[in-house]
């Protein structure tokens, strides 16, 4: 053990690897976990306590004790870092090298590296993806692909800003190990980004800037800041340095909107509707509740009343504390081999973020490299300035019951809702457990937060015996037998050679286990963690 107390399980597998991960950067993150890791765990089990008081009848509300805070007219988040003032195209993607230089010359104004929903996190994935985004600050990166394309970054002025999104809160490292415990992710994730690339960023005339995902307090987002006080203050860069938006992709976030900007004050950039976590999240949390059911995942749409109301609550209060009140992600990706069903599915694009930019909204996400001019074209028309933060909408009224409403949504669910979610979930995990974190499947975007609403879909309709719009009532017994069959057109589809060598039946198993327990696992990625991890066999 080089440095006391930290073991590496799996050495890393290249000198770049290792090069992310020397002493000084494991004694880095190490110095973070000690720090954090005890206030972590007690926050996690504030989630679970909270879920009991939930499931009690306890609904989400606005906080009494944090009045002071929203009342208070006087404090504002901080203003836009270098880099970060137009944010009208944001493109995601996970940390891959080839798909790394592509974001950043895409042309968007910013870049969301992201380690949480769209990377399946293997050791190799997170050490690789380190590796890439310090190249990417330090340009160096290059990548020369096995069919001869040669990738290289554009000229400085023509790069988007890097933003990182480390692993949520509920995440561990568990090929890194502290004292014996699993490091926290989002510190992993965090503290190796921040101690190689911190000044490299500042270098490149931006600085450390982060997306924050998953949260469901201010006290969440609050322990973030004294991680980023802490590293600040340890490296030597002034604190306010660090700019951070926080994803808004839970519902009880949604409810402590105002308190998250207060928490990372002098850090905040912002926050973000992160719609399929948002929608993962209402189903998750009102799980137990009979009258929270909602219809098939293609009929939860952003202008769903209670997202509705969530948006125009995340605008009036980003705008309030003057930081930006960014839009999310359309599912929707270019199909190339169908110029109809690719028109149709632009056309869905375009119609998003027209009522983004419309909501006043200050930016948007995309997908895929050829969205961002889709994007562009209608930020550019209807946001002539870098921002619309003067648009304050005072108009907006959210209460409680409207963030908690399923009125105004289609009725129920058929059959082909129940077998389309295990068709989803069945492929997406498939290819999680194979370390791909995002894939398109029936010409969406499917990640983590996408699969987690058919996977607790399912679960959720199950535990609840709800009927379908034919009349049969969903049994833990029936939806077996239905992934069962919706399992087996993979294998016919693709051959029993194939089929075997490929995750299915794993995927099968694993999803099985989750929509049959009574109870509920907390996150597909923490369920099936333990399949992707390459840690030796110890003799
Ligand atoms: C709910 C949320 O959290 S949203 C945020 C997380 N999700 C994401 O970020 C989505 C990221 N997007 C992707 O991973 C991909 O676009 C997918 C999986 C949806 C589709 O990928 P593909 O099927 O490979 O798309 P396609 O074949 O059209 O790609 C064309 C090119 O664009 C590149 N590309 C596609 N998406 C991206 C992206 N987001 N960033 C960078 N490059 C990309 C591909 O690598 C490929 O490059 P190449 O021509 O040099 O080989
Ligand atoms: O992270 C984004 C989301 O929609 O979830
Ligand atoms: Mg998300």
């Amino acid at each position: 053990m080089a440095i006391p107390g930290v073991q590496i399980l799996a050495p890393p597998v290249s000198e770049h690897q290792a090069a992310v991960i020397d002493e000084p950067a494991q004694r880095f993150v190490a110095t973070l976990q000690r720090a954090f890791n005890a206030r972590r765990l007690e926050l996690l089990q504030r989630r679970a306590d909270r879920q009991i008081e939930i499931d009690a009848g306890r609904l989400p509300d606005f906080l009494p004790e944090t009045r002071g805070v929203r009342d208070d007219p006087a404090w504002r988040g901080a203003p836009p870092a270098p880099g970060l003032a137009d944010r009208r195209v944001e493109i995601t993607g996970p940390v891959d090298r080839k798909m790394v230089i592509n974001a950043l010359n895409s042309g968007a104004s910013t870049y969301m590296a992201d380690f949480e929903d769209s990377t399946a996190p293997t050791w190799a994935n997170c050490l690789d993806g380190q590796v890439n985004i310090r190249d990417a600050l330090l340009r160096t990166i290059e990548y020369d692909a096995p069919n001869g394309k040669r990738y290289r970054l554009r000229p400085a002025g023509e790069l988007a800003t890097l933003l990182v999104r480390p692993r949520g809160w509920h995440m561990e490292e568990k090929h890194f190990l502290v004292d014996g415990a699993p490091c926290s992710a989002s510190l992993f994730d965090f503290g190796l980004f921040f101690f190689n690339s911190a000044r490299a960023s500042i270098a490149a005339g931006q600085g450390p800037y982060f997306y924050l995902p998953k949260m469901e307090s201010h006290l969440e987002a609050r322990l973030w800041n004294d991680a980023f006080n802490l590293a600040q203050d340890t490296l030597g860069i002034p604190r306010g340095t660090v700019r951070a938006t926080c994803l808004i992709e839970t519902l009880l976030a949604s409810f402590e909107m105002e308190e998250i900007i207060f928490e990372l004050r002098e850090h905040s950039a912002g926050l973000n509707c992160g719609r399929w976590d948002y929608i993962f999240s209402f189903i998750k949390k009102l799980r137990n509740h009979p009258d929270k059911l909602l219809p098939g995942r293609g009929d939860v749409t952003m202008t769903s009343p209670f997202m509705d109301a969530y948006v125009r609550l995340l605008i009036k209060t980003c705008h309030k504390r003057g930081v930006h009140a960014m839009g999310g992600m359309a599912a929707s990706i270019p199909i190339r081999h169908d110029p109809a069903a690719n028109e149709a599915a632009l056309a869905k694009v375009r119609a998003d973020k027209l009522r983004e930019v419309r909501a006043g909204h200050d930016g948007t996400w995309v997908a895929h490299p050829d969205l961002v001019k889709v994007a562009l074209e209608v930020f550019d028309e209807h946001m002539p300035g870098a921002n619309q933060l003067f648009v304050r909408r005072d108009d907006v009224t959210v209460t409680a019951a409207d963030l908690l409403s399923t009125e105004g949504l289609a009725e129920g669910f058929g059959e082909a809702d129940l077998r389309l979610n295990m068709n989803i979930a069945l492929a997406y995990m498939e290819s999680w457990l194979r370390g791909v974190g995002c894939v398109p499947i029936h010409n969406l975007m499917e990640d983590a937060a996408t699969a987690e609403i058919s996977r607790s879909q399912l679960w959720q309709w199950a535990r609840h015996g709800a009927a379908t719009r034919e009349g049969r009532r969903v049994t833990a017994a029936w939806a077996v037998e239905l992934l069962g069959e919706e399992t087996d057109k993979f294998r016919a589809a693709m051959g029993e050679e194939k089929f075997a060598a490929s995750k299915f039946e794993l995927a099968r198993k694993l999803l099985s286990g989750t929509i049959q327990g009574k109870e509920y696992s907390d996150f597909l990625t923490t369920l099936c963690y333990d399949h992707i991890l390459s840690i030796p066999e110890r003799p």
